[in-house]
């Protein structure tokens, strides 16, 4: 492909300054650049110290060399890797140097993985979660993030994608020879039967992708309730820091205020704000309807109030998951109040926030036992595996239609699991596994 004519070279480690600095060369010149560079010839994922000299003899850099002959390689291409002191002059002395080559180039962003997607070292939910793995921030989304850039998650979707395959063969063995003795007629209900429970299994998949992106972006967590109920002193003690001003005057509170925690390894994104109250004040009205809004779009509403103070519950969207909350129960004890909440808390003595942490993170928690991280994650994969879904559907309700048809629908579920992965090659397959049956009749 016209594409990776050019060798393309890139700083891959994080930013300048740091310890090591790995610049990346990918490409027909790849080898071709390590030797010249080092006056050596490198022998093959061997780590060695060479010095690094420019073309006109100028030391750059003493530093590690690897060199990976395509295809065993990240891109699958001739790759090289320089391990320079990873001082701003240092790297940029080389990116120069590599830029002067003929045949060289700067790589555009992800061009690397791109290359290693076309050169099929991995398929395109691998590469989505590599993208995700080097975002990723907490523990759970690391996990998640591995599921998929390790093959777990493909690994399903093209065992589903051969299943249909094959259903697709006996189909159409059954059609070729549907007047002969030899093929027993009960093929179609086996079939059937198992696009049923593929169908099911399926189904089960999708339930859970809500779960995978909550994992990925972040459970949006929205404080609300009445004035001083001490919504933003739980913020600060959520969150460990002096975030929101916290005064014993209602309405402190006016713009939403923010902060991402790490809870249990999964992300939480913690939002204050206003308390709910009639008020002719201008700017605190809108801060009122600024919280309303933020409300609105969380998943989880951490509604406070001071125990037994009275409440503004009604003025929420009361279809929203919320956890009620009575916060200063340092000073409510024995208040029979205390039996209207789900949880009471003190933000001053810290009673019930290691409860109210677990009551948060509590139903993902359930999930990650059930089915590991093997979740769908991104809108992408989702709407292809919806699509499959949808015929796998059409094929199995559908029974008053010929065989040919409801098969063209398995065929078009296989083609849409294929676009989930990038890997469009079902029809090789069927080629192949047909010519097998054939085999001996
Ligand atoms: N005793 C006690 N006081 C608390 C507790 N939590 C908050 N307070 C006090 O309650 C008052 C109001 O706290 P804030 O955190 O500002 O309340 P808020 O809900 O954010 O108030 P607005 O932003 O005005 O809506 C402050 O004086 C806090 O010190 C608690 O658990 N126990
Ligand atoms: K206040
Ligand atoms: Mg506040």
């Amino acid at each position: 492909m016209a594409y990776s004519e050019d060798t393309i070279f890139a700083l891959s480690s994080g930013s300048l300054p740091s310890g090591v600095a790995v610049v990346r060369v990918s490409g027909p010149e790849a080898l071709r650049v390590a030797a010249a560079l080092t006056g050596t010839e490198i022998k093959a994922r061997t780590a060695v110290l060479r010095t690094i000299r420019s073309r006109n003899n100028e030391v750059i850099d003493k530093g590690l060399v690897l060199t990976f002959p395509g295809p065993h390689s990240f891109t699958g291409e001739n790759s090289v890797e320089f391990h320079l002191h990873g001082g701003r002059a240092v790297v940029y002395r080389l990116l120069d140097e590599l830029a002067a080559i003929t045949g060289l180039r700067q790589a555009e962003a992800g061009e690397f993985s791109r290359r290693a997607f076309e050169n099929g070292k991995a398929d395109l939910v691998e590469m989505e979660g590599l993208a995700d793995l080097i975002a990723a921030e907490t523990e759970m989304q690391r996990r998640l993030a591995m599921e998929q850039s390790f093959g777990g998650l493909s690994s399903i979707y093209t065992g589903w994608a051969d299943t249909l395959t094959r259903m697709r063969a006996l189909i159409e063995a059954e059609l070729d020879f549907a007047d002969e003795d030899d093929v027993p007629g009960s093929v179609s209900d086996q079939v059937w039967k198992k696009v049923v429970h593929l169908s099911d299994e399926m189904n089960a998949h999708l339930r859970q992708a809500g779960q995978g992106e909550i994992i990925r972006n972040g459970l949006k967590v929205v404080i609300s309730g009445p004035p001083n109920a001490g919504k933003s002193s739980l913020m600060n003690v959520l969150a460990g820091s002096d975030l929101a001003i916290v005064t014993d005057v209602a309405g402190t509170t006016r713009d939403v205020l923010h902060v991402d925690l790490d809870i249990g390894g999964y992300l939480v994104r913690l939002y204050d704000t206003a308390g709910l109250r009639e008020t002719d004040e201008r700017v605190e009205q809108e801060g009122i309807k600024r919280a309303l809004r933020a409300a609105q779009s969380a998943d989880i509403v951490l509604y406070v109030e001071e125990i037994g103070q009275g409440t503004v519950l009604s003025l929420l969207d009361d279809t929203k998951k919320s956890i009620r909350i009575g916060n200063k129960i340092d000073l409510h004890q024995d208040d029979p109040a205390t039996a209207d909440y789900d949880l009471c808390i003190s933000t001053v003595d810290g009673t019930g926030l290691d409860t109210l942490k677990q009551m948060l993170i509590g139903d993902l928690e359930v999930l990650n036992q059930h089915s590991g991280f093997v979740l769908p994650v991104r809108a992408r994969q989702v709407g292809h595996l919806r699509a499959a879904q949808t015929c796998l559907v059409e094929a199995l309700t559908n029974d008053h239609l010929g065989l040919d048809v409801r098969s063209e629908f398995l065929r078009m579920a296989g083609h849409e699991l294929g676009k989930v992965t990038g890997r469009v090659d079902v029809e090789q397959l069927l080629d192949v596994i047909f010519s097998e049956f054939c085999i001996g009749k």
